[in-house]
């Protein structure tokens, strides 16, 4: 990594939105106000532990911007989270809202925990109290949370009830990414990964490279990157590489991607069932066609962007590469296509699911899907639209794209 180079992604994100406003021709004033969330609550959770102590959870909640309506992101359970990431998490949310066209601002919430180090119990009151200290801040109207980095439909579900208990009714569309059961949408569980299978798809075409053996590597075991790898390897690609928080797996040949799908833990852990693996960022610099960095921030570098032999990298994660890495790599003519356009899968289909919880009446999967895929297929048209016609990379196009609604949206309430 040089010695410039910054990996504070709350102040990444916004040179990159100061840019993107500025070839929009929009004032500092509207830079002023988007460079960080409208609110950010951070609140102190005290949960009775197994043990019978008390251990006291800090955790996060921030509303980015919530002039085209309420916010709307994931709830990540974290030891890393940091209140600048939860920023940054939350301004993205709005910018794949944006690109998407959801009627939605962007919204982002942490906990610092280790829920591999909890038992069940004690994340269900942890999720429980986090409910409590938020509650007056969201609501199906206000700021809808979903499921992010080790959160799942379990950790939904124990969310909702408590926010119905709190409201005395049954608030379904407080919360995205609940079991089927409890009204969670057909296809949100595997619809981060559908929608990177989409853009690898959009990708491949643009660089006239055959999905058909196309060689693939996943950073990332988790829901995003298992069910990516299922998808690629059922559609015929080779994933030659996939890695989690241990270590990674390599073979040139293709790796065996039911066996490792079956193996999984439920935190994305499978890469410590075996010896000899590399390590999660050596797979990285393997030869390949398609790299997907699907686990978290800040993994492709100055440090190692050079030495990345992939032509097409399509972010699952937030925030994987930083800003110098994406010059090193888009001036080595690969194909970025940026989290907030990769990612936004999840989120689409969190919209599905409120829209379904407010009308009362639920779809298919296969609706869900096609819906699904015109929404993104027509994003990635528009972001890459901007990036040839203007001549920005895809990631100052997609925040060009993504800007310009909330912005018009804070206008026109006469915020600016
Ligand atoms: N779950 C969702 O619906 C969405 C997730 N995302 C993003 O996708 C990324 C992954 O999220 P999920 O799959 O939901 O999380 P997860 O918690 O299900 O899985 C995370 C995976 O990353 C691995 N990991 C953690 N640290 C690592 C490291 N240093 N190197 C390699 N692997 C590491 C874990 O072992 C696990 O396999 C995150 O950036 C998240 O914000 C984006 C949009 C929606
Ligand atoms: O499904 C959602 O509402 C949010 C998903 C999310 O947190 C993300 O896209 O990073």
């Amino acid at each position: 990594m040089s010695n410039t180079e910054n990996l504070n992604v709350l102040q990444s994100t916004q040179t990159v939105i100061h840019e993107a406003l500025k070839r929009l021709g929009y004032s500092d004033d509207m830079y002023e106000l988007l460079k960080e969330p409208l609110r950010v609550l951070t609140v102190r959770i005290p949960v009775r532990m197994d043990d019978g102590k008390v251990k006291v959870f800090t955790g996060y909640r921030a509303q980015h911007n919530d002039a085209v309506g309420p916010t709307k992101g994931g709830v990540r359970f974290h030891p890393g989270v940091t209140e600048d990431e939860v920023k940054a998490l939350s301004i993205w949310m709005s910018l794949k809202c944006g690109i998407s066209d959801l009627p939605y601002g962007g919204g982002k919430g942490g906990i610092i925990c280790d829920p591999r180090e909890m038992s069940f119990r004690e994340l269900e009151r942890l999720s429980r109290g986090y409910v409590r200290a938020i509650s007056q801040l969201v609501g199906p109207a206000k700021d809808i949370p979903a499921p992010d980095v080790m959160t799942n439909s379990q950790i939904m579900a124990w969310m909702m009830d408590e926010y119905s208990r709190i409201r005395e009714y049954d608030s379904p569309g407080f919360i995205t990414g609940k079991p089927i059961v409890l009204g969670g949408s057909h296809g949100r569980e595997t619809a981060t990964a559908k929608g990177v299978t989409l853009m690898i798809d959009k990708a491949l075409q643009k660089k006239s490279i055959p999905l058909q053996d196309a060689r693939v590597i996943i950073q990332g075991f988790g829901n995003a990157g298992s069910y990516l790898a299922k998808f690629m390897h059922e559609a015929g690609a080779r994933v030659i590489g996939i890695s989690d928080v241990h270590g990674a797996l390599y073979n040139p040949d293709g790796l065996d991607i039911e066996y490792l799908l079956d193996r999984r833990d439920s935190f994305g852990g499978v890469t410590n069932l075996f010896k000899n693996t590399l390590t999660n960022k050596e797979i990285l610099e393997q030869d390949c066609d398609i790299l997907v960095p699907a686990a978290i921030e800040n993994q492709i570098t100055s440090e190692n962007a050079d030495r990345i032999k992939a032509s097409i990298i399509v972010e699952a994660a937030n925030g994987p590469t930083t800003l110098e890495a994406t010059k090193t790599l888009t001036d080595k003519g690969v194909l970025i296509v940026p989290d907030v356009l990769a990612s936004s899968g999840g989120v689409i289909v969190s919209y599905f699911e409120w829209v379904q919880n407010n009308q009362g009446y639920y779809w298919t999967e296969e609706e869900v899907h096609a819906k699904l895929q015109i929404v993104m297929e027509k994003s990635f048209e528009n972001v890459y639209n901007v990036h040839s016609t203007r001549g920005v990379d895809m990631r100052l196009a997609a925040y060009m794209v993504g800007v310009r609604k909330m912005a018009e949206a804070s206008r026109f309430r006469g915020w600016i």
